[in-house]
């Protein structure tokens, strides 16, 4: 079980509120200049990650003291029990074990007394040969031919983690064509199924529960337009597999259970890009990459297990977001990729981060008086810096930013990288050192600038700075290296969760709207006027029914 500690009541929390006020008075570039040891002392390299940490508003104190509250809030203790697959997620009566999905050195994880580790590896031993035998076109369509397309149909977790590791890892990719259907807007579907031949497509029903109604809903229309195409039931085998924890709704849907690709319910869905979830990855860029990947993530696991705190990236990452967002008050956390192939790594992170942590109830079950889970956001650089970082620079809000970038591009066209890169480094030494007002100043006098010009136009010229980032610098992006990075986030999440004291790996804010939406299905069904609501919900529902 996990603690159930109120941090903001630790010892820690007290001294780190006096901090804040003292650290206040200094700025970044001046921690800079007081200790010329700064970079060595705050950054981590972790196999080919460096995690660059020093351009935030904090000293040996600080850090210190946040390592105090970790340890007053009992992490170790949670993360023993996370690893010990005790069942942390209490409100679903689950352990949490994406880390024994990538368990390479296959010791012994128990849930309820049983070992995990023999059914995580015959699923993967299925993912491999299934895999291999599609890309080595070994299977065959219904009409004989080799299957050039597959379509991963899921939401949420069974979308947005495939989809984001197949883009960043396109430069390995197989001979196959991935799609991925997620919405339940027809629109969705009808385009995917422009591209696509249903004598070479393979669907993949991707679905934890396998009864969200989005999922569900997509691959009955794909199965019907597939049979439309002069299939047979027969046919369906060939070209539908299904990944799930449901082999009874599976099998009733017309899925060969052979077909089926188990996890199980131990496994969160914005977890479990590393379970059969991951099928389409393993297509995408062949079993042995999605091995790499989940390698990479064991390393992460291991180090996030075994590294002290003060060398630990997820603690720190998470300790640094807790003095941002309880400390100082910033709301949002900007996640901000050098790589294109990294551009959906904020969005995926979004689900990752802001589904777990987006809870204002304790793990006591009482409602919190402090702030918890940000919001988070990003797009990849540069095209964020034309688009949001006016805000980020010179706007009233306090935004820290994560910087991502690889060293190695994986496309090495000219100056394109070297340019891309001096945009990644300019930026953090941007928000951080800021343009002063003497420095506008003589600026706007080397311009030729009149006295009553440069009068005017300063204040507008003027960056504070002291606006914290950290950089994460890869080597290269690899599936290894990605595998790595992505469980780095995964365990910041679990950290502030521990120190926010709120259960991170339920997700009953999702509910409600699926439970009205259920209710409300039924009222479009006739052109009756619709009076059961409030009066601006009966009003749409009214137009609706006008109009459609
Ligand atoms: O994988 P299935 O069960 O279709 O769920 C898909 C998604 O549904 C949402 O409502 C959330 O609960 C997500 O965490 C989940 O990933």
């Amino acid at each position: 079980m996990l603690p159930k500690i109120n941090f903001t009541e630790t010892a820690a929390y007290k001294y780190l509120t006096d901090h804040f006020i003292a650290i206040s008075e200094t700025d970044i570039k001046h921690l800079f200049a007081q200790d010329g040891e700064r970079f060595k002392k705050f950054s981590i390299l972790f196999d080919e990650i460096l995690v660059d940490f020093s351009k935030n508003r904090i000293d040996d104190t600080t850090l210190a003291l946040l390592v105090q509250l970790a340890k007053e809030c009992k992490l170790d203790e949670a993360i023993k029990a996370m690893y010990n697959g005790d069942k942390i997620n209490q409100t679903e009566d689950r352990p949490v074990l994406h880390i024994a999905l990538r368990n390479q050195s296959n010791t012994q994880i128990l849930v309820d007394g049983k070992d995990v580790m023999p059914d995580v590896n015959a699923v993967l031993a299925k993912m491999e040969k299934f895999s291999n035998s599609i890309i080595s076109e070994d299977w065959k369509g219904y009409t004989g031919k080799a299957i050039t397309d597959i379509v991963n149909i899921g939401i949420g977790g069974s979308d947005l983690g495939p989809v984001m590791v197949t883009e960043a890892l396109k430069a390995y990719k197989t001979r196959l064509n991935l799609h991925f259907v997620s919405n339940i807007d027809g629109t969705h579907l009808a385009e995917t199924l422009k591209e696509v031949n249903p004598e070479t497509t393979l669907f993949l029903v991707a679905s934890k529960t396998f009864t969200t109604q989005e999922t569900m809903t997509n691959a009955y229309s794909a199965r019907e337009w597939f049979l439309k195409s002069g299939a047979k039931k027969e046919d369906i085998a060939k070209h539908f597999a299904a990944l799930s924890t449901n082999a009874k709704d599976v099998a009733e849907f017309g899925i060969d259970t052979e077909n089926m690709f188990e996890f199980w319910d131990w496994v969160g869905g914005r977890y479990s890009l590393w379970s059969a979830i991951g099928l389409s990855i393993s297509l995408g860029i062949g079993f042995d990459n999605f091995k790499q990947l989940l390698a990479g993530a064991h390393a992460s696991d291991e180090h996030f297990k075994n590294a002290e705190f003060e060398k630990n990236i997820p603690v720190i990452l998470g300790l640094l977001g807790i003095w941002y967002i309880n400390f100082h008050g910033a709301e949002t956390q900007a996640i901000l990729p050098y790589d294109q192939y990294l551009h959906r790594f904020a969005a995926y992170f979004q689900q990752g981060d802001m589904e777990s942590n987006g809870k204002h109830v304790d793990r006591n079950g009482n409602n919190v008086d402090y702030e918890t889970g940000p919001v988070i956001w990003g797009e990849p650089g540069t095209n964020g810096q034309h688009a949001f970082y006016q805000l980020i620079h010179q706007g009233t809000k306090l935004i820290p930013c994560d910087f991502i970038a690889p060293a190695q591009s994986l496309n090495p066209i000219g100056d394109h990288h070297p340019i891309l890169l001096s945009n990644f480094f300019a930026q953090t030494e941007a928000l951080m050192n800021g343009k002063s007002e003497e420095e506008v100043v003589a600026e706007l006098k080397k311009a030729g600038k009149s006295e009553s010009e440069i009068k005017e136009l300063a204040p507008f010229k003027v960056f504070d700075g002291n606006r914290p980032t950290n950089s994460i610098l890869l080597k290269k992006v690899t599936p290894y290296t990605l595998g790595s990075l992505i469980a780095l986030y995964e365990h910041k999440i679990f950290v502030q969760g521990v120190i926010w004291n709120i259960f991170s790996f339920d997700q009953w804010g999702v509910e409600l709207g699926k439970q009205l939406a259920q209710k409300i299905q039924p009222e479009l069904k006739d052109d009756a006027e619709v009076t059961t609501h409030d009066s601006s919900t009966n009003g749409l529902i009214n137009l609706y029914k006008n109009w459609r």
